[in-house]
């Protein structure tokens, strides 16, 4: 696939669907698959979730920690995760939160965005706590690798509004603050952005506007008790969202039920 992320990520959803599949080897997981909490239990489980699912799934995102958590075999099978998910035609959304001072986010993109790094990825979250400018380092490293970038907005978190919903200068919100930002950078883009706003599927309504011209990832979609139906009320408006769900997909029993979830998944979210 060619052109930038956007525009890989709006053919992507179009062929395979929007969910996006969380790659999260949890402990508990892997016990309940009979496997170690170590190195060869997370790669079985973690290789054996991508075998199942990548070829089906338009995004990938497996959550760093889960790997990072085995030091640096940990991250070894982190890269095969992306390797092999995009082996398999998905696009991959590394999910690690990262952000900084400006130099130092410089060092994240190039960790993760630039296509020469062991863990160049399709895209990354990011965290505005220190200034949405703070970022630009990834917004540019995005741009010059046709790569992306998603911001925490209003995350699923019972925890997240406190931060999210405070006020600002011209009276909005910190979340509505970021959301223009990212109108901002996507606002000539076609057919669809590459930076997009991370807006969990739990939290039941907002007044914020969602209308802009990037994707969203709405993560708690399943385990966290979002649904098909909070899917279709909160974005409605949205131009492109990505349902995330990682331990409704990862708890199935075996490779063809997780198979068969995603695109019944798939099929649901489109009707
Ligand atoms: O950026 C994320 O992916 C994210 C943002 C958010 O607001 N809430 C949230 O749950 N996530 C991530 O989405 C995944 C949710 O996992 P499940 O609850 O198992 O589907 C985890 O990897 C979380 O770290």
């Amino acid at each position: 696939m060619t052109g930038t992320f956007g525009a890989r990520l709006h053919a992507a959803i179009a062929d395979r669907g929007p969910l996006c599949v969380g790659i999260d080897p949890h402990v508990g997981l892997l016990q309940d698959a009979g496997l170690g909490d170590d190195v060869a239990g997370l790669e079985t489980f973690a290789l054996g979730a991508v075998e199942a699912v990548a070829p089906y799934t338009s995004v990938i995102k497996p959550q760093s920690a889960f790997y990072e958590r085995f030091g640096s075999r940990g991250i070894a099978v982190l890269e095969r995760v992306i390797a092999e998910s995009r082996a398999a035609g998905a696009l991959v959304l590394l999910d690690v939160k990262r952000g900084d001072i400006g130099s130092t986010s410089q060092a994240y993109a190039d960790a993760y965005l630039d296509p020469t790094s062991p863990l160049a990825s399709d895209a990354i979250t990011v965290s505005p706590f220190l200034g949405f400018g703070s970022l630009d380092p990834v917004f540019d490293a995005a741009r010059r690798h046709d790569a992306g970038a998603f911001v925490l907005a209003l995350t699923s978190n019972k925890e997240g509004p406190e931060v999210q919903h405070a006020r600002v200068d011209d009276g909005g919100t910190v979340a509505g603050l970021m959301l223009d930002h990212l109108r901002r950078l996507n606002a000539d883009a076609e057919p669809l952005g590459s930076f997009g706003a991370v807006v969990g599927a739990t939290i039941g309504s907002t007044d914020e506007d969602l209308a802009f011209n990037g994707p969203l990832l709405a993560p708690g979609f399943g385990a966290q008790g979002g649904t098909v139906d909070d899917v279709r009320r909160l974005f409605g408006s949205a131009a492109a969202v990505l349902p995330s769900s990682s331990r409704e997909v990862l708890r199935l029993p075996t490779a063809e039920a997780m198979r068969d979830f995603v695109l019944r998944t798939n099929d649901e979210l489109r009707a």
